[in-house]
């Protein structure tokens, strides 16, 4: 666990980038800090590394004041990663990646044997390690910049604003890409972004900084968008709290029906006989249970027959049920034409469909269940009683 003390940092020139600061990030997982320009986002990060001293308090590491360890160990125990990757750029990527091993007195062999793994493990194939970074798309060269910082498997990983310079499509893929792998490694990673959406899918705990340095809030980010702390909090976080939140419920429990679903060898004659008041459509299947799309039966031409597949109507996105949240759920169901989500398996096959009506009924009782469990004994709401984190 890394222990922040009340640090505050003043700068020569009299600017406090940080002001009386008390973190306790855990373990394993993602601790965010975020805030608008200049509150000291930076300046934190870098004092854990010790690239910036406080100027009083102090932090420790499992227990250990950082100040008093030798600096090369402690960064060594530290993979940084920032915006624009910082790569070398005369070394080939293979290279740059093997630089911190190749630091640690690793033969070369083996400094690079690792390295192509973390190619691997980072996305990156293994075409591209011959490559300088000029020769590489921004979003290839975040993940060399992610790559070199694990080479020499520290504990820690310590990221400032590194997805900030690409697209917001492969900005995605690569926050999708950094779940993945903290899922397998399980490092203590904290990660500096400006970015409150960003800050809400990557991290399982949230400090929002104000400027001037101070703490606003820190919380998971379900606490964070049901109970922002102040007008500042809720501010910064925008519009659309409370559907934000709904990522955070998962659908699991949601009341699904097979009712309305119809292989597509059904004739529209046996279609029009299954519809009835409450389902005004019908999905149909292929012969593995993928859906193809609905079938209004009123509006069905032909009796005998299998069904026309130019007469169905889009079935929009599928959700996968249990993996994805209620929000995905409503999403599909708002989106769909018959208003009617369709509920998937990991394989894509249907297992039911879902009203808006019901989706609504399983918001209401998450809600209250979640907000029971806040107030109940010891209870602190959303992840901070284990919840299960849905996809992100
Ligand atoms: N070396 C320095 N000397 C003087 N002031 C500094 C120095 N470095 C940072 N500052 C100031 O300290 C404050 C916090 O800076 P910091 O870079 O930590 O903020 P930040 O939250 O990371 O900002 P951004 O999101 O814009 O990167 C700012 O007012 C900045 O101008």
């Amino acid at each position: 666990m890394i222990q922040i003390e009340s640090i505050t940092k003043r700068y020569p020139d009299g600017t406090t980038a940080v002001d009386n600061l008390s973190l306790e990030i855990p373990d394993s997982s993602i601790t965010v800090l975020v805030g608008p320009s200049g509150c000291g986002k930076t300046t934190t990060l870098r004092m854990i590394n010790r690239m910036v001293e406080p100027s009083s308090g102090r932090i420790l590491l499992d227990g250990a004041d950082i100040h008093q360890q030798p600096v090369n160990g402690l960064r060594r125990s530290m993979g940084y990663v920032i915006q624009n990757a910082g790569l070398f750029q005369h070394r080939t990527i293979l290279d740059n990646i093997a630089t911190v091993p190749r630091m640690l007195g690793w033969d070369k062999q083996r400094a690079r044997k690792r390295a192509s793994e973390l190619m691997e493990r980072v996305g990156l194939d293994s075409s591209l390690a011959k490559r300088y970074p000029y020769q590489l798309s921004g979003g290839q060269q975040q993940r060399v910049g992610v790559a070199r910082a694990l080479a020499a498997d520290p504990p820690v990983l310590l990221m400032d604003e590194p997805f900030s310079a690409v697209d917001p499509i492969v900005r995605k893929v690569l926050q999708a890409e950094l779940l993945r792998i903290q899922e397998e490694l399980g490092k203590t990673i904290v990660f500096v972004t400006h970015d409150i959406d960003e800050a809400i899918r990557l991290g399982d705990m949230i400090a929002v900084l104000r400027t001037g340095g101070r703490l606003a809030q820190f919380a998971p980010p379900d606490e964070l968008l049901s109970r922002p702390a102040d007008d500042f909090v809720e501010d910064f976080l925008g519009t659309d709290r409370g559907v934000r939140r709904l990522s955070f419920f998962t659908s699991a429990g949601l009341e699904l029906t097979t009712a309305p679903v119809v292989a597509v060898d059904t004739t529209a004659a046996q279609i029009a006989e299954r519809a009835g008041a409450e389902v005004p459509y019908l999905l149909v299947t292929d012969s593995d249970g993928k859906p193809l799309g609905w079938a209004e039966p009123g509006r069905l031409t032909g009796g005998a027959d299998s069904l026309p597949a130019d007469q169905l109507i889009s079935y929009g996105r599928p959700f996968e049920f249990g993996r994805e949240s209620l929000r995905d759920a409503l999403d599909c169901a708002v989106l769909s034409p018959t208003g009617w989500a369709v509920a998937v398996d990991g394989a894509g096959r249907v297992v039911g469909v879902t009203s808006q009506a019901t989706i609504g009924a399983a918001i209401r009782s998450a809600h209250a269940e979640r907000e029971g469990s806040a107030s109940g004994p010891g209870g602190q709401g959303g992840q901070g009683t284990g919840a299960v984190r849905v996809a992100r």
